[in-house]
């Protein structure tokens, strides 16, 4: 059996994951790949005193495993936009193939690290930087190639759903989050888990393979979870909804919307049982209908996990004829389409309000006449009688689906009414139709 050589560059969580499952289950991965896979490079900014490497040889310098003439494939798993970027096109430049788990990169990268890898006929595989383990990279460009793609919503980031679950069942924010860095979840800032961008890279990635649009990481719309409370949380509950931060692409005539922010989900959809560090992706398409992909989001060895697998398939085809098995955002370049990202205010969504009104008579009238006015539809509204604080008293809304401009100008009116104090809550809501 031919070998195929690999290089691992970065061995923190998910670097150190690959080394031991691919050690591990070295047999059983030959047996799928048709030739034998060795690491027989590893460099890191440190060496890790948990790990017993054998005999690959080590080196603080990245740039060693991609000007190792023997290197068949660099695994680039030090994460960042620059470093990684130089690092992957010196790669490609030495002819060497790419595996990364970057969304980063891809997201912010990729048009220009795609062009490069097809000029130099070498494949840059990126499985694990979407959706951590669950194969939906896979799924999207070749399961789902028969199919017009609708639309894209996920869970796409461990840490924040780990967050989200963990402030349901009453614990702080900040003790949660701490844990997930523990556990090797969060990204090196953690700002990119709980301000939505890391989601946002996630979902651009989606939305291209899903349409087949060029990467846009700069359209797409980013809220995080940081301003989320226990309060709308359970609020949301008693309304029968869950919050969870999801990334939604939806191709719509006009051009596509990219967006990422804490939405109420019915909490009888499947999506809102995927809690922790689990994350689900479900996507519409004219063919097949709704599909749902399920498994964990991050983690040393779920992450490992996609890493191999993409290792195999470019393993595959370093061993044998060097053809490209599948586009890298599933369409040929030359079918992609120029379709614009749409603004928000263009978004089309149902949204959850909190409203903090004076205690006066006339105040939900002059409320439903302002949504009226706009065209908004009320679905169900609470005002917390038992919530009576100085004289303030909550007052919770649940529209219809409409136009976010119609709900931008609806909460101008309502917070300049004297009636009303302070911010309105606004969270999206969807239902999936
Ligand atoms: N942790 C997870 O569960 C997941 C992480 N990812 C992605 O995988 C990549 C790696 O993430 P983690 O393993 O969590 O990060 P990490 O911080 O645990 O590991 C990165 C390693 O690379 C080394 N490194 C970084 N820059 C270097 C440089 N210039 N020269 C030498 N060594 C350098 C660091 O010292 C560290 O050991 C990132 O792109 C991340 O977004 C993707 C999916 C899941
Ligand atoms: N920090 C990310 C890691 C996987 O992509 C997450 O929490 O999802
Ligand atoms: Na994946």
């Amino acid at each position: 059996m031919k070998d195929v050589n690999v290089g691992i560059c970065g061995l923190g969580t998910v670097g150190g994951g690959t080394f031991n499952v691919l050690t591990r289950n070295a047999e059983l991965i030959a047996g799928r790949a048709g030739c034998n896979i060795r690491i027989t490079r590893v460099a890191s900014r440190r060496h890790r005193d948990d790990m017993d490497l054998g005999s690959v040889p080590f080196s603080t310098e990245i740039f060693d495993v991609v000007n190792d003439p023997s290197v068949d494939v660099v695994v680039e798993l030090i994460g960042g936009y620059e470093t990684a970027k130089e690092l992957v096109l010196a790669a490609i430049g030495n002819g060497k193939h790419v595996v990364t788990a970057n969304k980063a990169l891809v997201a912010v990268h990729g048009n220009e690290i795609f062009e490069a890898a097809e000029k130099a006929g070498v494949v840059v595989a990126y499985e694990a930087a979407v959706a951590g383990g669950i194969p939906v990279m896979k799924a999207i460009r070749e399961g789902m190639a028969a199919n017009r793609i609708d639309w894209i919503a996920g869970i796409i980031n461990g840490t924040g759903n780990y967050i989200l679950t963990e402030m349901r069942a009453g614990r702080a924010f900040a003790d949660v989050l701490k844990e997930a860095q523990d556990l090797g979840y969060a990204e090196a800032d953690p700002t990119f888990d709980v301000e939505g961008i890391d989601a946002a890279h996630k979902l651009t990635i989606l939305a291209s393979a899903g349409f087949g649009v060029p990467l846009q990481f700069d359209k797409a719309f980013t809220e995080g979870i940081s301003e989320v409370t226990p309060y709308d949380i359970a609020h949301a509950e008693q309304l029968g909804y869950r919050i969870k931060h999801l990334g939604i692409a939806r191709r719509r005539d006009e051009g596509i919307e990219l967006r990422v922010h804490p939405t109420l989900v019915p909490k009888s959809h499947l999506i809102a049982q995927v809690d922790g560090v689990l994350n689900a992706v479900l996507m519409d398409g004219d063919a097949v209908g709704q599909t749902m992909y399920y498994g964990p989001g991050a983690g040393a060895e779920a992450t490992a996990s996609a890493v191999i697998a993409d290792i195999v398939d470019v393993a595959r085809i370093s061993a044998s004829t060097g053809a490209l098995r599948v586009p890298y955002l599933g369409f040929r370049p030359e079918a992609m389409e120029n379709l614009d990202v749409l603004s928000m205010e263009e978004v089309q969504s149902a949204y959850y309000l909190r409203i903090t009104a004076l205690d006066r008579p006339g105040v939900l009238a002059k409320i439903a006449s302002i949504l009226s006015e706009h065209g908004i539809n009320i679905e169900s509204i609470m005002q917390k009688e038992s919530e009576l604080k100085d004289g303030r008293i909550p007052v919770i809304i649940l529209t219809h689906t409409v136009q976010e401009r119609q709900v931008n100008r609806a909460i101008e009116e309502m917070e300049s009414l004297s009636d009303i104090d302070g911010k309105v809550v606004r969270i999206r809501a969807e239902n999936f139709n």
